[in-house]
């Protein structure tokens, strides 16, 4: 039990730590920007659901993100072509995963427009 709860302590660890990087901040204020935005609408249970889960995507992606950064400032601050492609393709995956949340948020607020 107390090794299970120091497992989560470091995980809240890694929640701060995430919740103190830049990028995870604009992101962040992004989402409850959009939440703000959605609440004027008349959205059902399931709506409200899976726009979360596009939060929660975007959100998750950006931290992982943050992570790559990081790892590869760690191992390898010099500048390199490899290092390049990989944090490059890093923000590609938050980049595609925003792409499919403000889909996804067209689609429910265009539904609830027509
Ligand atoms: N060591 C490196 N070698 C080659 N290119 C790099 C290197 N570090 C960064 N880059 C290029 O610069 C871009 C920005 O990198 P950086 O690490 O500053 O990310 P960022 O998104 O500005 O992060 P943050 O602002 O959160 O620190 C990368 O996507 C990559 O194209």
């Amino acid at each position: 039990m107390k090794q299970l709860l120091a497992k989560f302590s470091y995980a809240f660890r890694g929640v701060g730590l995430a919740l103190k990087d830049k990028s995870v901040i604009v992101q962040v204020v992004i989402m409850l920007l959009a939440l703000v935005f959605f609440s004027f609408f008349d959205l059902s249970l399931i709506e409200w659901c899976v726009l979360l889960m596009c939060c929660g995507m975007v959100i998750v992606a950006e931290m992982f993100n943050t992570v790559i950064e990081r790892m590869m400032n760690f191992i390898h601050p010099e500048c390199d072509d490899r290092v390049r492609d990989i944090k490059d393709f890093g923000a590609g995956v938050v980049l595609a995963a925003s792409f499919f949340a403000l889909l996804i948020g067209i689609l429910i607020i265009g539904s609830k427009i027509i």
